[in-house]
């Protein structure tokens, strides 16, 4: 792989621990890293040279919340909600039953598509769930698949108890065969606990099973209503909770609590459990918007992500949450862009890789069609992406859609 100089870049931003924002600056990408950064008249030389234009740069995003294993889609569902009907977690076996008539070539090109499609509006380190085969041939099957494709797989058998499932039996082979087949594809586990899904109880046992197999661990807590979701999560030091919808003061002093060992100035020390604000999806099921700036105020470290799925959040523009999230969250431009890249990326546990424009970081940057990121949210809507390195190779140039028709 040869050097790329990508210079004459109008603003860069570089999210990195002194939130340094250069003018005409120019960035060395060698050998899938971060190799220099400075003044374009001192670059080294390269093999090639990309003139930015003076075009914007920044990170690319971490997107930490999708589940982008899927066959079929729920329009009629999303048309019924937006007249009038609430979101059920029962419509995830809607998808269970199409993705486990799809084969592995089908899963294999549509979670590709999908990824290409998330690479072209910017984002370059994904995690994905498991979660639509709720049995152990199945989910097993999709950790396989999804380990070969995204950064991070995240084991989610306790999506949804399968229609006809008893559901403390089905916690029992969540936590038992199924935890032990899908065990080396993935890095994490997860649990919906929400009404509809898992108990707290039920949450408790899949998330002591799951640490004691060695996973870290996320939560989907507080989506639909007031929940034990966030206090579980800070609790078994889950690395995040996302939807985080429903807060009472007490989760919110949960969840600052477990960053007190945190220096946010430096970006080091203990981690505590990441918020991950899920703003599409919030929009899509018209619940109200996660608060994010309440978050941010009580000193907890927030993230943005998709939460791409055929039911809450059909898409994977961080873009669109970025813009939200400043537009309607009352985030500054400055803490939506920081959560949508290091905020994804602590919730990972992958800050010191990605999320920031630093030497020696993995090479991820987009450049955008404008000169400033602020058009982010000036914007909306707009086609804003220009280019996109992952690891130092172009990969917004796929001409491969997600949702092939035959
Ligand atoms: N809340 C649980 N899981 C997904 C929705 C999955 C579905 O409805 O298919 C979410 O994060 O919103
Ligand atoms: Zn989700």
């Amino acid at each position: 792989m040869s050097a790329t100089l990508v210079t004459n870049i109008g603003e860069l931003t570089t999210l990195d621990p002194d939130a340094r924002v250069l003018a005409g600056a120019a960035v060395v990408l060698d050998r899938g890293r971060i190799a220099w950064i400075g003044h374009p008249r001192q670059a080294p030389a390269t093999d090639t040279v990309y003139d930015a234009g003076g075009r914007a740069a920044l990170p690319g995003w971490v997107d930490s919340h999708t589940h982008l294993m899927f066959a079929g889609d729920r329009a009629a569902e999303f048309e019924a909600r937006m007249a009038g009907q609430d979101y059920a977690a029962g419509g995830i076996s809607v998808t269970m039953e199409a993705t486990r008539a799809a084969t592995d070539y089908e899963l294999t090109r549509l979670l590709m598509g999908r990824v290409a499609e998330a690479n072209a509006g910017g984002t370059t380190y994904l995690e994905t769930k498991t979660g639509y085969g709720l049995d152990v041939t199945e989910e097993t099957r999709h950790a396989r698949i999804a380990s070969t494709i995204v950064d991070q797989v995240t084991y989610l058998g306790a999506h949804l108890v399968p229609p006809g499932a008893d559901g403390e039996e089905y916690t029992d082979l969540v936590c038992g065969d199924m935890l032990s087949a899908v065990r080396p594809y993935v890095k994490w586990a997860d649990v919906f606990c929400e009404r509809g899904a898992f108990t707290e109880e039920q949450s408790r046992r899949v998330l002591t099973a799951c640490r004691d197999a060695g996973l870290g661990l996320r939560v989907h807590g507080n989506q639909l209503g007031p929940g034990p979701g966030v206090r579980l999560a800070v609790e078994f030091g889950a690395a995040s909770v996302d939807h985080v919808n429903y807060l009472d003061d007490a989760d919110v002093a949960a969840l600052a609590g477990s960053w007190s060992g945190w220096d946010a100035e430096t970006g080091t020390g203990e981690a505590g459990t990441v918020a991950t604000c899920l703003p599409a999806c919030d929009l899509s099921t018209r619940q109200p918007l996660a608060d994010g700036r309440r978050l941010l105020d009580a000193g907890v470290q927030i993230a943005l992500a998709s939460n791409c799925n055929p039911g809450t959040s059909y898409t994977s523009s961080m873009a669109f949450c970025v813009s939200t999230a400043v537009l309607q969250m009352r985030l500054s431009l400055t803490e939506a862009l920081r959560a949508a890249t290091m905020g994804g990326a602590l919730a990972l546990g992958v800050q010191d890789q990605v999320g920031s424009i630093e030497v020696g970081k993995r090479a991820d940057l987009q450049l955008l069609n404008a000169p400033s990121s602020a058009h982010l949210a000036y914007r909306p809507g707009m086609p804003l992406t220009g280019a996109v390195w992952r690891a130092g190779e172009r990969v917004d140039r796929i001409a491969v859609g997600s949702a092939p028709l035959a």
